[in-house]
């Protein structure tokens, strides 16, 4: 496979499509507050491929965070131009497109689809046709060399699907659709073996060749056929910067200082050499030394537009020293001495909530996710088979345990037991897979939601819309099997009213789980929060304890439970107008439904009434899980 490598359109004399000055970070530890980067400027030209290296933990992905307007927390000082003008964080972010180090993706989707949905969502209908759209996926697969695995699965987390190279690529695929005019890109070469790594390199250099487009990313021990490719390094230690410029003139640059390479592949030369020694406090000391003496020769040899320090040139030759001046000062014509002297304090960082304005209609966004959210859904089999389960069992269980109910006393007891069971299943198989669903998929919708893809409204609606025919179908037929195997009262009125009553229960808890998977985030602490609020919520239901003899104190909190006004509108619904035969001699007996309703304390509401508030209850529950969305999963960035 062959990629191009030609030189970059852009040239130096050019504005800068990114430059940083004094870029100064905080950050609060236990220590107390720690710098993570320290003066750091720079600049980026159209065209360019460019490598921030430095060994673990020297601020890279600090770096590239900061100059892509990612960072969340902390403090940031310093000034950043985009195209030579401040920088405006809604025009901003629809230049840059961010692939981050993990590859936040759809398992189940296709690379066709995962591509198309991008382009659906993020280039706008008054300007492209559908066609038009799907012909630039095309060229994106054909760019990064997918075309062969269009129709594949992306895969993942143990499902098969393409490569972990391929992944990568379609991540970059993803960010590409558009036309930015910045990609940034952390540790694209992070689990990748090194042919795979080597082509993400190639072809990101091929599409910044092709489309003027700057590439900046970090990367971890670049083969030396990669470390070739990229047209500049940025190479930090310490959050400090040690070297910026052409990245053929950084060997030059530190012979020149006294430094000559003795490894073969330069990355490994670049990390040795500022890698902070942690074997003892001694090593430390002078490795912290050595790094602040490379720091400081460049502070020089920038100021000087280019000049060798003259307490750093040991070994290196005028003659090499100067060319790689002209290189390094012709590069960075911005590194001017009032830059360097600028008061940072005036230039600190505002945390911004970014909510860029829309790019299509609201139910254009609505339908595209709405899609992607049903083929998610149904493609989950495992789920699907799951339901079916519980549809059988419960048929089976609840429908035979309580099989063919007559009109005796024990017949009331089965039906309380039956129905209180109901309720139950109506909410535990369906709030546990929506909950991981939701959080599966919420570091895409954070990634999404930082690319301002779509507005939050659309992405609730339609998430939450996908989950209805889910639990209506397995719901209704169980519904169903159980009605007339138990023979609850064979009357059509009754028979919708407790499958609406169903349907609301269904609804009621679905926007509990959303909820509960926003507030909690995680899945191991949401599978114990869940369970445990709703074990608590049906001790308020009416059945296990009486509804009136629950301590004043708490009774109130029946109001707040799905459980109670469903089991409630179920009890109700079946028990009214039916009648009971009573033993001879029996001193305690239910003789109508009614006696059983007050015997529970269920009769404080009409039954329509029930399933109103349980509607009512049940849309409050969307608004807080919508509020948490909002909220919690919204990226705020410090924005210089
Ligand atoms: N929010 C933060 N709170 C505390 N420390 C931080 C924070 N952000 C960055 N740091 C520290 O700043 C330093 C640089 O972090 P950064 O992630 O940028 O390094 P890196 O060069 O990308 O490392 P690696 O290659 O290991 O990912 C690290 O010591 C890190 O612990």
């Amino acid at each position: 496979m062959s990629y191009s490598s030609t030189e970059p359109k852009g040239d130096s004399s050019n504005t800068p499509i990114l430059s940083w000055s004094n870029l100064n970070y905080d950050v609060k530890t236990k220590a107390g507050v720690r710098r993570v980067l320290h003066d750091i400027s720079g600049e980026v030209y159209p065209g360019e491929l460019v490598a921030i290296m430095g060994s673990s933990g020297a601020g890279k992905t600090t770096l590239l965070n900061v100059l892509s307007g990612r960072v969340q927390g902390g403090r940031l000082y310093g000034d950043i131009k985009f195209n030579g003008d401040k920088r405006n964080p809604h025009n901003f972010k629809r230049m840059v497109a961010y692939v981050e180090q993990d590859d936040l993706l759809f398992a189940p989707l296709t690379v066709n689809e995962t591509l198309t949905t991008s382009a659906q969502l993020r280039l706008p209908d008054t300007k492209y046709s559908s066609d038009e759209k799907h012909e630039r996926v095309d060229a994106v697969m054909r760019q990064l060399r997918l075309t062969h695995v269009r129709d594949s699965p992306i895969g993942g987390y143990g499902a098969r699907g393409v490569s972990g190279g391929e992944r990568k690529r379609v991540s970059i695929g993803v960010e590409l659709v558009t036309d930015p005019s910045i990609l940034v890109l952390d540790e694209p070469s992070s689990g990748l073996d090194s042919s795979s790594a080597e082509m993400v390199v190639a072809l990101t250099k091929e599409m910044s060749r092709e489309r003027n487009l700057c590439t900046l990313m970090t990367i971890h021990q670049p083969s030396t056929e990669m470390v070739q490719m990229f047209d500049k390094l940025i190479l930090v230690s310490q959050g400090k910067l040690i070297y910026m410029g052409p990245m053929k003139q950084a060997i030059p640059y530190f012979e020149s200082l006294g430094f000559p390479s003795t490894n073969p592949n330069p990355a490994n030369f670049f990390i040795d050499l500022t890698t902070i020694d942690f074997t003892s406090d001694e090593a430390m000391r002078k490795s912290e030394q050595h790094v602040q003496a490379l720091a400081d020769s460049f502070v020089e040899f920038r100021t000087n537009g280019g000049c060798l320090p003259s307490t750093a040139v040991s070994t290196g030759t005028s003659a090499s020293a100067s060319v790689i001046g002209s290189h390094i000062a012709s590069a960075a014509p911005s590194f001017a001495k009032s830059n360097l002297d600028m008061d940072i304090t005036q230039n600190a960082a505002d945390l911004v909530l970014y909510d860029p304005p829309a790019i299509n209609s609201w139910f254009n966004e609505f339908w595209v996710l709405l899609k992607r959210d049903w083929a998610l859904a149904v493609r989950n089999t495992s789920m699907l088979y799951g339901l079916a389960a519980m549809g059988i069992t419960t048929i089976i269980f609840l429908g035979f345990v309580f099989f063919q109910l007559k009109h005796d006393q024990a017949s009331v007891q089965n039906r309380v037991g039956a129905l209180f069971m109901f309720a139950l299943l109506c909410s535990y198989p369906i709030i546990f897979p929506v909950i991981s669903l939701i959080i599966s998929g919420r570091s895409v919708l954070v990634r999404e939601r930082s690319a301002g893809m779509y507005r939050m409204t659309a992405y609730f609606f339609a998430k939450s819309l996908s989950f209805f025919p889910l639990a209506i179908i397995p719901y209704t037929i169980t519904y169903i099997g159980v009605y007339f195997i138990a023979h609850f009262q064979y009357d059509a009125a009754k028979f919708f009213i407790g499958l609406a009553n169903t349907y609301v229960l269904l609804f009621t808890a679905i926007g509990f789980a959303f909820g509960i998977a926003m507030l909690v985030q995680r899945i191991e602490v949401a599978l114990i929060i869940a369970p445990v609020t709703m074990s608590n919520l049906i001790l308020f239901a009416g059945n296990l304890a009486n509804s009136h003899a629950v301590t004043p104190v708490l009774r109130w909190i029946k109001y707040l439970c799905m459980y109670y006004y469903s089991y409630a509108a179920f009890m109700q619904n079946e028990f009214g107008g039916l009648e009971f035969t009573c033993d001879e001699g029996s001193s305690s007996c239910y003789r109508t439904g009614e006696d059983v309703i007050e015997m529970y304390g269920l009769n404080a509401q009409a039954i329509w009434l029930c399933i109103v508030l349980n509607l009512v209850l049940g849309i409050g529950n969307y608004i807080i899980a919508y509020g948490l969305t909002r909220w919690l999963a919204k990226p705020r960035y410090l924005w210089i």
